[in-house]
């Protein structure tokens, strides 16, 4: 079963004295189970510290994360993480890649290659399952990795800028096999980005953190009609598409008129 997501009251200081950063300030909200949720923020403002959080690789300075209710003081099989890096074993094929998570939980081979099998084919990897890494495209990789974290059935996916890395069309693809995994699955979803048009398209609610020492300085609705990946043009061709992405752009303190949509390019 999804479960839901409390941060609540989260502040973060990384080291003290003279070289004290201080990350995260009096961050809250509430994530109810199978919201898809993205986060944008400024470069460097604490949105890993706070995926890391979640997944109890970070410990919080004050303040508490819980994920079903329970506190998270270490990382748990309630949570999987997708990173936009990929992080998959070189020398691992696409089965082994994504039987990893199983095979780190104990399951028997003949069950872990099973479960992997069926996940591989849902990304529409079937074929490539003796691949290596370095013989798939960024877009391939990243769809083992989503596969992986999939495949351990967690209550709640945290996507680190999972297709930061890829280009415009494989990016697009990315995002309909993502919306088209999560209607059919209904993971409770956080998922950081720097592109505000993704953002729109694959949210319920767009949270915006500011500069650091970072606070969530917008909390905003996504109000269109699922399943959208059916008629993307529709979705970003309707009024109000614009209007949020205006509305989020001055968030964000980005200049109104500037043909960059990323985060990246401030
Ligand atoms: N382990 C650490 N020790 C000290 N400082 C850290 C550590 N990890 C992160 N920081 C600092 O905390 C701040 C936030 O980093 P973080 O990676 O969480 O930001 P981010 O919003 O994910 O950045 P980006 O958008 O560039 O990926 C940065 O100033 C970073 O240098």
């Amino acid at each position: 079963m999804p479960k839901d997501i409390e941060v609540d009251r989260i502040s973060k200081t990384y080291g003290s004295g003279d070289g004290a950063v201080h990350v995260l300030d009096d961050i809250e909200f509430h994530v109810p189970e199978r919201e898809f949720v993205c986060v944008l923020g400024p470069s460097g403002c604490g949105k890993t510290t706070l995926m890391k959080m979640m997944d109890g690789l970070v410990e919080p300075t004050s303040g508490q994360i819980k994920i079903g209710g329970s506190v998270v003081t270490e990382p748990t099989d309630d949570a999987a993480v997708v990173f936009q890096n990929f992080e998959l074993f070189p020398w691992r094929s696409t089965l082994d890649n994504v039987a990893l998570g199983l095979e780190i939980r104990g399951m028997g081979e003949e069950k872990r290659y099973e479960i992997a099998r069926e996940w591989i084919d849902k990304v529409g990897l079937d074929g490539f399952e003796d691949s290596l890494p370095s013989e798939l495209s960024g877009g391939m990789q990243q769809r083992v990795g989503l596969a992986r974290a999939l495949a351990v059935d967690p209550e709640v996916l945290l996507m680190d800028e999972p297709f930061g890395a890829l280009d415009a069309q494989t990016k697009d693809r990315m995002q309909t096999q993502l919306l088209k995994l999560w209607e059919r699955e209904k993971k409770t979803v956080i998922f950081v980005t720097h592109d505000i048009r993704e953002s729109i398209f694959l949210a319920d609610r767009v949270l915006v953190m500011g500069e650091k020492p970072s606070g969530i300085v917008a909390d905003i609705d996504i109000p269109f009609d699922r399943p959208r990946w059916k008629d993307r043009i529709s979705v970003e061709n309707d009024d109000r598409f614009e209007d949020i992405e205006r509305e989020l752009r001055a968030h964000l303190g980005l200049t109104e008129g500037s043909s960059e949509d990323t985060l990246e390019a401030t």
